[in-house]
């Protein structure tokens, strides 16, 4: 059986002559944690309601679980969604909170359910304390809660942390690692780049409504690895002379005449000498280092700060 539970064909949101969605093509996993990366009004709301059942597409076409779900509304329920700030009484305890939402799903055995969750969610002993005063980051764990009563199979986060401060927002990702090492399959929308860069293992970068590029954790690490970019007359000449001298051994012949060297030991100026000491011309050559930052900040003008790979 397929583990693709998402797939999504063509898929189009035209609101007032604009498309917010324009067909999109993509497919999400069973496993992954499908970080949708783009700037505010790029549509990643707009794409995640179309995946949620919670609006129709203008056109193309959505697959849950490898059903056509045009046939079968059902399969909505089997995938859980937090969009941006989820809707809470104030004056109830976060336990008559998920109670109502239990009882308006008519779930069987509901006091077990909402344990499950308060578990799931780390908040079983504040279940008795009024939300209001909860933190920013135990509303939003709330809200997961929520998204999680119906023990749904995907779970959808739309801008999940949000006005948190940075403890809350290691909370989250914690909880969404832990949630995704228990086999709950994640899409995580944001627009800020150090919430997807540490958790996502699958991107797809949005602008303007159009699906740029999905990639890999290993893809988009490859794409900013470090590496050394040269341009020569005859790159069959070269490579021989650095393999002997400087042991390159780790490159990507790029056509006949450019080489990309990812071996960290060689330096630039090493590969100058070496090669001028042969009589071998050089045309160009760089260091490159593009951060994810920069990657992103390219592709879709998104902004963020401190980002790193731990
Ligand atoms: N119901 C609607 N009616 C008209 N236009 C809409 C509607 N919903 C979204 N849009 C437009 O679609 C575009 C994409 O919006 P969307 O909310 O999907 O973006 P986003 O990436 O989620 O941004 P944000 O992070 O700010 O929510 C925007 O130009 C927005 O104004």
């Amino acid at each position: 059986m397929s583990d693709i539970l998402i797939q999504v064909n063509q898929l189009t949101k035209t609101y007032n002559n604009k498309n917010s969605v324009s067909d999109a093509n993509f497919s999400i996993r069973k496993g992954d944690i499908f970080g949708l990366i783009g700037k505010n009004g790029a549509g990643k709301s707009t794409l995640l309601k179309m995946i949620a059942g919670f609006i129709h597409p203008t056109a193309g076409d959505i697959r849950l679980f490898n059903h056509d779900v045009d046939s079968n509304h059902t399969y909505f329920e089997r995938i859980g969604v937090l969009i941006e700030q989820p809707g809470l009484y104030p004056y109830y305890s976060g336990y008559r909170n998920l109670e109502l939402i239990a009882i308006s799903y008519g779930l069987k055995d509901k006091e077990t359910h909402i344990n499950k969750v308060l578990s799931q969610v780390g908040l079983e002993k504040d279940k008795d304390v009024k939300v209001k005063n909860y933190s920013m980051g135990m509303k939003q764990r709330l809200g997961i809660a929520l998204a999680l009563l119906g023990n749904p199979d995907i779970l959808i986060l739309d801008e999940s942390i949000n006005g948190l401060d940075p403890e809350g927002i290691v909370d989250i990702r914690h909880l969404i690692m832990e949630l995704n090492k228990s086999g709950m399959t994640i899409i995580i929308a944001s627009h800020i780049l150090e919430e997807l860069s540490k958790i996502a293992t699958r991107y797809a970068v949005i602008n303007q409504g159009e699906i740029l590029e999905i990639l890999s954790r290993d893809e988009l690490l490859e794409t900013c690895e470090e590496r050394i970019e040269l341009e020569v007359d005859d790159i069959k000449q070269v490579l021989p002379v650095l393999e002997q001298y400087l042991d390159v051994q780790t490159y990507k012949v790029m056509d006949s005449k450019s080489v990309h060297i990812f071996d960290t030991h060689v330096e630039v100026q090493q590969v100058i000498k070496l090669l001028s000491k042969n009589e071998l011309s050089i045309h160009s050559i760089t260091k490159h280092k593009q951060s994810l930052e920069q990657y992103f900040l390219e592709r879709t003008g998104v902004e963020s700060v401190g980002v790193s790979n731990d």
